[in-house]
């Protein structure tokens, strides 16, 4: 579904930031550099979650100086919407993942339900290990605790950096919560 440029603009007006540019390119930073020590020398498979984690991986891969290779993983459970369901697979690269040193790269952890199943999927086809990185991770329980977080943020409805509200706003600078009046 499209949102009319009137709703676009109304859900941006009314949302509000709670981190900026400038902090997200510093978590970024911190991001890369462990991700530099812990995987620098293991010429690791970067697996890139789709959608939301494009932009993620989009920013950290130029910070990497080390050999690596990339691939991605599409497993979905929002499609849309702001709350979540079943997870759907639409893309697992079974055989690219053997024997690989993977670092599964997504967007956020907030039920950890994605994360859990995505690595949980990479153990099974055979990874030699498995680590996570994520952006964003709310603050609330998670099925699953990522390895390398980049900021924490209260439990609200996030667009930005690769999130999207109604499949809009992933390119936002910034990430910003939700109004309550538009989820
Ligand atoms: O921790 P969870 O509660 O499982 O939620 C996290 C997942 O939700 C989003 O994906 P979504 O299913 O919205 O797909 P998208 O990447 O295409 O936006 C996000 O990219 C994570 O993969
Ligand atoms: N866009 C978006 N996707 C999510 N998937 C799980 N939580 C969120 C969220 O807060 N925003």
């Amino acid at each position: 579904m499209k949102l009319d440029r009137s709703q676009y603009e109304g859900v941006a007006a009314r949302a509000e930031c709670l981190v900026s540019h400038e902090e997200m390119e510093t978590a970024l930073d911190r991001m890369a550099e462990t991700i530099t020590e812990r995987l620098g020398d293991k010429d690791p498979l970067i697996l890139c979650v789709m959608t939301g984690a494009v932009i993620t991986a989009g920013l950290l891969l130029p910070r990497l100086d080390f050999p690596l290779r990339v691939n991605y993983i599409h497993a979905s459970r929002y499609q849309g919407a702001t709350s979540g369901g079943e997870l759907a697979w639409r893309h697992r690269p079974s055989d690219a993942i053997r024997d690989e040193h993977v670092l599964v790269v997504d967007d956020i952890l907030d039920e950890g339900i994605t994360l859990d199943q995505v690595v949980r999927a990479c153990h099974e086809d055979g990874a030699a290990s498995v680590q996570s990185a994520v952006l964003v991770a709310k603050q609330r329980p998670h099925q699953c605790e990522a390895d390398i977080v980049g900021v924490e943020v209260v439990d609200r409805y996030l667009y930005g950096y690769g999130l999207d509200y109604k499949n809009y706003f992933r390119n936002a600078r910034g990430i910003y919560a939700v109004a309550d009046e538009d989820i």
